[in-house]
């Protein structure tokens, strides 16, 4: 089992330490979402693991080695940085095929990625012809080649259509279920809930968050209860009287900000008031990314009003 490990992880540019002084392990077995504001670190962290830059202090290594000395890098790791790196006057294959060879991997692996990503009606026309969704599958075709371990995908769904997305999401999870280490950086939450079983968030190069989907959501959202009743006077009043905020949630719903279903359900039964619908509201990750990222990031403009967004009423 091939894990990757920062320690103490460390990187300067000139004034701008993009990561900093960074300590995590990304394990087997699962897909690792790694989030944060843009210029949080996580390109640059992902360019340490893959000795594309020298930290100037700590260490990133793959299965406990630095990636420097490994000695068939694309066995072990399999990276997608940046879709539009490969030469666009070669063909798909012949990009696959070359990097097969350099690698010592056989090339026969290149058709067979070529078809896990879709790509083998595509195979002989020209990368220059090809669409950023084209060259997403391309890139992740590539980092598949050498059956490694470790995969690390840089905003892989970039481009990718619908149905590129669904498919995305389940090789992800194919390839964690197989045991590989699986990290995965986006900027789409309900995307990176689909597929992430774990979180790791940067926020100005610093580690914010390293722990299960399911655990970053209750550990950053507040409880919430969205009821709808027969009599919304007197329940509000009831509620109110309580010291409950209560916001309109659409449709004839409200949302109780922290509380629980069990303690208002109680209530409206004290009170004899007749409750059409209770449950208690679990937050999306993107709420939860939110609360956690609010001052992270450097270049964030003003939230956009959601328009879900409750309204007090
Ligand atoms: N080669 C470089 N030279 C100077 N500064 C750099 C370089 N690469 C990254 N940085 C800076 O390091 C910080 C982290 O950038 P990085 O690209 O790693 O963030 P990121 O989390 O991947 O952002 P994004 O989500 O926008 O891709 C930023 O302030 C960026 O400007």
């Amino acid at each position: 089992m091939t894990s990757i490990d920062l320690l103490d992880l460390t990187k300067e540019y000139g004034a701008v330490r993009a990561v900093d002084h960074l300590t995590c392990s990304i394990a087997p077995g699962r897909v690792t979402g790694f989030l944060g504001p843009n210029g949080a670190g996580k390109s640059t962290t992902m360019r340490l693991v893959l000795g594309l830059d020298r930290p100037t202090s700590g260490t990133a290594a793959v299965g406990a080695c630095p990636y420097a000395t490994l000695d068939e890098p694309l066995r072990t790791v399999g990276a997608l940085l940046d879709a539009q790196a490969a030469s666009g006057s070669r063909t798909a294959r012949d990009h696959l095929r070359f990097l097969a060879a350099s690698n010592r991997i056989p090339a026969r692996r290149t058709d067979d990625v070529l078809e896990e990503t879709g790509l083998a009606a595509v195979a002989r026309r020209r990368i220059r012809t090809f669409s950023l969704g084209m060259r997403q599958r391309l890139g992740i075709a590539a980092a598949l080649l050498g059956d490694p371990p470790v995969l690390m995908l840089d905003e892989p769904t970039n481009g990718l259509d619908p149905e590129g997305i669904v498919w995305i999401r389940e090789l992800l999870r194919r390839l964690a279920r197989q045991g590989r280490t699986v990290l995965v950086s986006s900027h789409l939450m309900n995307e990176t809930a689909a597929f992430a079983d774990h979180l790791v968030v940067l926020g100005r190069g610093r580690l914010l968050a390293d722990t299960s989907l399911p655990d970053f959501i209750e550990r950053h959202s507040r409880e919430r209860v969205r009821l709808r009743t027969g009599d919304p006077v007197r329940l509000r009043a009831a509620l109110l009287r309580r010291g409950h905020t209560v916001a309109e949630g659409g449709d004839g719903r409200w949302l109780v900000e922290g509380a629980r279903a069990q303690d208002i359900g109680a209530l409206a039964a004290q009170e004899g008031i007749a409750v059409l619908e209770l449950t208690d509201e679990q937050a999306s990750l993107e709420e939860a990314y939110f609360a956690l990222t609010a001052n992270q990031a450097d270049f964030a403009a003003a939230p956009p009003a959601s328009p879900t967004a409750p309204r007090e009423v």
